[in-house]
């Protein structure tokens, strides 16, 4: 593969973040998937003349709690809308002392500990293994990283998201304990999202935003909502300039993404051609479509 390619750009908005301004053509449209309802329409503009998709991640008003959110249909219906490039934002606890409240890390790390979710588009009747030893996109996070600098925002490069299932927040035990395995942030969401979008090969970048220090440190209050959405507003204002900065950044054409993420099922398809299910690949059309038209 060799084509240069117009990216789409794909919004992912997490606790706070419901709506993208600035954005021109506005139009929220349903998008129907073979994985069921995403959280909500997807809401399609331009922005700088660039191609934008956004999703609310809990949808307008937030309605849907992370367990009952439907990730295979959201990213089903970001791949099937032309998104090549999805740009995660998630508010998120701090488990690090250095990782205050404001702070933003671009995650290039995840530890799921999620389990009451569906993780994958494949299945019986259609196997595959990606790899996900680099769960994110450099070059996306590369963006990412140049315009949040040029903004001047409090912001790391590189930390690990623990995702845990929710929705209650964690005891001080559990806390204390990603704190040992070495996690910087814990939130809810980013996992199976990041697992899907690298089956639907679409490069995938996180954005954490820290509004709270979890339980485990002795000289702030354990979360709460209250806590979180206070912090949340400012976090969001924040996020919409990067935002802002970030889409011409990333919507320049431009060739393969040079960690494969666009080629993710290369080699991941381990069922035979006359053994795959024909209901299973046509619920794949969108996801696979570009490896299973070649097969
Ligand atoms: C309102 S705090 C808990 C909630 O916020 C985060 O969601 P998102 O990643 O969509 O911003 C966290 O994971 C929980 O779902
Ligand atoms: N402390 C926390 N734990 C899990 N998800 C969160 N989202 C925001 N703060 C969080």
């Amino acid at each position: 593969m060799s084509e240069i390619v117009e990216p789409v750009i794909g919004l992912i908005g997490g606790s706070g973040l419901y709506d993208i301004e600035g954005l021109e053509d506005r139009q929220w449209r349903r998008v129907a998937t073979p994985w069921g309802e995403p959280s909500d329409e997807l809401l399609f503009g331009r922005l700088a003349g660039i191609s934008c998709v956004f999703l609310p991640r809990h949808g307008r008003g937030h309605p849907t709690p992370p367990s009952a959110l439907n990730f295979r249909a959201n990213i089903d219906a970001l791949k099937r809308s032309g998104v090549t490039d999805i740009i995660s934002l998630s508010a998120v606890g701090s488990l690090q002392e250095n990782l205050p409240p404001g702070h933003f890390v671009i995650v290039d790390q995840f530890i799921d500990r999620t389990f009451a979710r569906e993780k994958s588009f494949f299945g019986p009747g259609c196997v595959a293994h990606v790899s996900l030893a680099h769960p994110t996109c450099p070059r996306l996070s590369d963006a990412i990283e140049a315009s949040g600098r040029e903004l001047g925002l409090e912001m790391t490069r590189g930390g690990t998201y623990l995702a845990m299932e929710g929705p209650q927040f964690s005891t001080k035990a559990e806390s204390l304990l990603y704190r040992q395995w070495g996690c910087h942030v814990i939130g809810m969401t980013n996992m199976p999202e990041a697992k899907l979008a690298r089956e639907a090969e679409i490069c995938y970048a996180s954005v954490a935003m820290v509004t709270d220090f979890d339980c485990w440190h002795p000289d702030h209050d354990h979360v709460t909502v209250d806590q979180v959405v206070k912090v949340l507003f400012s976090n969001a204002d924040k996020a919409k300039s990067l935002v802002k900065a970030l889409i011409p950044r990333v919507g320049v054409a431009r060739g393969p993404c040079p960690a494969g993420c666009d080629r993710a099922l290369d080699h991941a398809l381990i069922t035979a051609p006359d053994s795959r299910d024909p209901e299973m690949l046509r619920k794949l059309d969108a996801v696979a479509g570009r490896i299973l038209k070649a097969a």
